[in-house]
């Protein structure tokens, strides 16, 4: 099964490309500059990226690629990148494009069945002046510039991206590249997905044996059961309890491993481990960093050489907010999986979902027979609440968080809210204000409700609980949480915010 290389520049719009494909029916990943293809590739795909091509630090195009003589579609930064590479020039033109931006197409395999004029979308402020003769402009846009362009019978660049729903007909160009132009199959689909990885994690662990992080969230079943599909019982799930877990966490992960599958499971109980290194942290980032390394050693701890590799559940969101996706991405936060790592880790890491996003994850779990139960909670992050509590944690903070996010939960349940929303918590800062009870002064701390509305966590939007709900649950954190005096609700989207607030 043949399929497409993405090569990341560092777009913002790059994973949307990875999905794009996918979704059309062809398996793709998305790989850095200098990765090494792996040999099964049927196209590439040049991404977009800030970089001008004529920075001396800008990312090359790999000599690979033009060799591989394999169909190529440049996007943008790509564009310019196959332009520079095949003799022609780039500048940093007068006019810059940015949003919509109508083109004229000139007829072209790559452009079948789409209208003369269309409308585009641009981000770029460079453009590709010159070009030997033997390349075809195949559109262009009103201010004159080349919006795209023609190398070979199968080398195509784009100066707009296709990727985004703002193009008109963007998935049909994306579709003539895949079908007409690089002739691939349209074979792929989750279900293929499911096998390949089975086969591909059974030749990799072959008799050896692997331990499964698992937290009980969704990625982390999914990734167990996929995983016990190809090596059975040499695997074993290790849930960790670091102390910064919700109110009865344990014992519902113990109930959803129940009816996951019956292998073994290992309760780690790590509480004091985590919580001194955590004494006097107030720092977000070194709190991730902090977790991530505490998670590894304890896996370590657990394999004790019995075991070789470790599997987690990352998925690609997580992978993107850590920077670990692109050198010219930017870094949001360390996911404790992924940028909180450590250097020397003793085990080997198989990461079977880490190219797919949460939406993904979960029909893949539908189609393994996971119950909805256990795919359709709100995710919640491996460092739990340390992120959730603004400075440093103490216990009487994490107590009285455990608490509030209860009520919180509790209540969306109650009125039927749970499921429409995609992840609602309760975060303590560590403001205190002044209040009045029974008249006297009152001075305690700030607890902010959020919950929002996403497809795949990398953008959200505040969810438009009616008022009474949110009355219903401030009241019950006021009155039933000691230390809690005021209760706010986070109207913030993201961007500009994150879902977390550290
Ligand atoms: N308490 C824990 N014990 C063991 N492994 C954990 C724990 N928390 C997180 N992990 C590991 O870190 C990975 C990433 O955590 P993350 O929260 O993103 O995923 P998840 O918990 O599987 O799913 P969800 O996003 O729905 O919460 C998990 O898939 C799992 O492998
Ligand atoms: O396992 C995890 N380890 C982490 O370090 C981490 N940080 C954020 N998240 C979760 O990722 C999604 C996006 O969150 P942010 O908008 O806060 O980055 C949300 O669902 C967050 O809960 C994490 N999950
Ligand atoms: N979106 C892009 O790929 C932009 C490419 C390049 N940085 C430009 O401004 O033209
Ligand atoms: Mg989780």
């Amino acid at each position: 099964m043949k399929k497409v290389i993405i090569i990341d520049y560092g777009s913002q719009y790059t994973q949307l490309l990875a999905r794009r494909v996918r979704e059309l029916g062809v398996y793709s990943e998305v790989i850095q500059y200098d990765d090494t293809p792996s040999n099964n590739f049927g196209a590439i795909i040049l991404s977009g990226g800030p970089k001008s091509v004529n920075e001396q630090d800008s990312l090359p195009l790999p000599k690979w690629v033009l060799e591989s003589n394999k169909p190529i579609l440049g996007i943008c930064y790509g564009l310019q990148l196959l332009a520079k590479n095949l003799g022609g020039k780039v500048k940093r033109t007068e006019v810059a494009e940015y949003g919509k931006t109508e083109v004229e197409i000139i007829q072209d395999p790559i452009f079948y069945n789409i209208p003369k004029h269309i409308i585009t979308w641009m981000s770029h402020g460079d453009s590709v002046t010159k070009l030997p003769q033997k390349y075809n402009v195949i559109a262009k846009t009103k201010n004159n510039i080349y919006a795209a362009i023609k190398f070979s019978n199968n080398i195509y660049g784009l100066q707009f991206h296709p990727e985004v729903k703002h193009t008109d007909h963007g998935e049909k160009i994306i579709k003539n590249f895949l079908f007409y132009i690089a002739k691939l199959e349209k074979n792929w689909s989750l279900n293929n997905f499911i096998d390949e990885k089975i086969n591909e994690i059974k030749n990799e662990i072959k008799d050896k044996k692997a331990i499964i992080a698992l937290s009980g969230g969704v990625d982390s079943s999914v990734a167990t059961v996929l995983v016990h599909k190809a090596i059975g019982k040499n695997l074993k799930a290790v849930f960790v309890n670091h102390g910064l877990l919700r109110l009865n966490e344990e014992n519902e992960v113990k109930k959803i491993f129940k009816d996951l599958i019956g292998i073994n499971l290992n309760i780690v109980d790590s509480k004091k481990r985590f919580l001194n290194r955590l004494k006097n942290i107030y720092d977000p980032e070194q709190k991730r960093k902090i977790i991530g390394e505490e998670f590894i050693r304890v896996f370590e701890d657990d394999a004790k050489g019995h075991y070789d590799y470790l599997v987690q559940g990352t998925i690609y969101s997580d992978i993107i907010e850590s920077a670990a996706s692109g050198k010219n991405t930017a870094k949001i936060k360390s996911h404790h999986n992924v940028g909180g790592l450590p250097e020397n880790i003793n085990l080997k890491i198989i990461e079977p979902l880490k190219f797919l996003f949460k939406d993904e994850v979960r029909k893949i779990g539908e189609i393994l027979g996971i119950p909805k139960h256990i795919l359709y909670r709100h995710p919640f992050p491996g460092p739990g609440l340390a992120i959730r509590i603004i400075g440093e944690i103490t216990e009487e903070k994490l107590n009285i968080l455990r608490r509030a996010d209860q009520i919180f939960i509790e209540t969306l349940k109650e009125y039927n809210w749970y499921n429409k929303v995609w992840q609602a918590f309760t975060v303590l800062t560590s403001i205190k204000t002044v209040g009045v009870v029974g008249d006297e002064r009152n001075y305690d701390y700030v607890l902010a409700i959020r919950s929002v509305d996403s497809v795949e966590g990398m953008t959200a939007n505040w969810s438009k609980i009616p008022f009474d709900i949110l009355e219903k649950v401030s009241n019950r954190i006021t009155n039933e949480i000691k230390g809690v005096g005021r209760v706010v609700y986070d109207i913030t989207s993201k961007p500009p915010a994150t879902i977390e607030w550290e």
